[in-house]
């Protein structure tokens, strides 16, 4: 469904990768392991199809954004939901913030539609709530929430609007093990949902639990991607398997 290929990508002279393919189909779960620094976000950026590639195409259902007109590339970036490293919520209620997630995704026919139907809105608030275990804080104002609870509405964010393409970035770094295995749960139901997920992380063993597929960034590109049991189990390339084995310390 979301297919980049050959991709590169420089900040000025300093090349992050070259040459990268990645895809993530409908309901699909790929993590994407490396060290920090490595480039992850900068892939889920040129994912999220908002960092347009040096070289190489990025397609969201064979079509790029980076060929399309301005108008094309705004719908087919609706279509792709990012959920970032620190939750960035604006002061406001819980369902505020989850609800404005749905406004700005939305196109303006849709938004005048939803002007009627202002009980699906609702609705779809609090189905993403419920996912991540916080409809008992619907009303309450998002600077009284935990850095775990605020990552978790940010999550109910980009669910709420139904994205074809969910990019993770480190979505656990900061939270405890039971706001990590809250939101690990989430991407599984994402997934239940046929929603393509990436997760971004440093943590092997959170790719472990929930990928269907594992690519493994390294270096300046993806030096193997596979079934998650493969690339921890019988890795093919000797560079993935010192970094799993961590006998290659960045
Ligand atoms: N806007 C930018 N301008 C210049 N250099 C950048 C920019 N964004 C990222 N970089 C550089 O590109 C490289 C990759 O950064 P990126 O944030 O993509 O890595 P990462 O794997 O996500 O790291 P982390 O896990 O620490 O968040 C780093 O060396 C970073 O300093």
């Amino acid at each position: 469904m979301l297919r980049a290929t050959g991709v590169s990508r420089s900040y000025g002279d300093d090349t992050v990768f070259r040459d990268l393919t990645i895809d993530v189909d409908a309901g699909e779960v790929v993590a994407v392991i490396g060290p920090s620094g490595v480039g992850k976000t900068t892939l889920l950026r040129t994912l999220a199809l908002s960092l347009e590639p040096d070289e190489g195409r990025v397609k969201l259902d064979g079509t790029d954004p980076w060929t399309a007109d301005e108008a094309e590339r705004l719908v087919l970036r609706r279509r792709v939901g990012m959920v970032f490293q620190e939750a960035s919520l604006f002061a406001g209620t819980v369902a505020r913030n989850v609800e404005y997630g749905l406004r700005v995704r939305r196109s303006w026919s849709e938004r005048i539609a939803s002007l009627f139907r202002l009980s699906g809105a609702a609705d779809a608030v609090r189905e993403s709530l419920d996912v991540v275990g916080l409809t008992d804080k619907t009303d309450q104002p998002v600077d009284s929430l935990s850095g775990g609870e605020a990552q978790r509405v940010s999550f109910a964010r980009a669910l709420a609007y139904d994205p074809d393409v969910l990019l993770l970035d480190e979505p656990t770094s900061d939270l405890d093990p039971r706001n990590t295995a809250v939101i690990e749960d989430a991407v599984g139901e994402a997934s239940d949902r046929g929603i393509g997920v990436v997760v971004a992380t440093h943590d092997m063993h959170q790719a472990e639990r929930v990928a269907d597929r594992v690519a493994v960034l390294l270096d300046d590109g993806i030096t193997e991607v596979g079934p998650t049991a493969e690339i921890f189990e019988d890795p093919a390339d000797e560079r993935t398997r010192k970094f799993i084995s961590g006998e290659l310390v960045y």
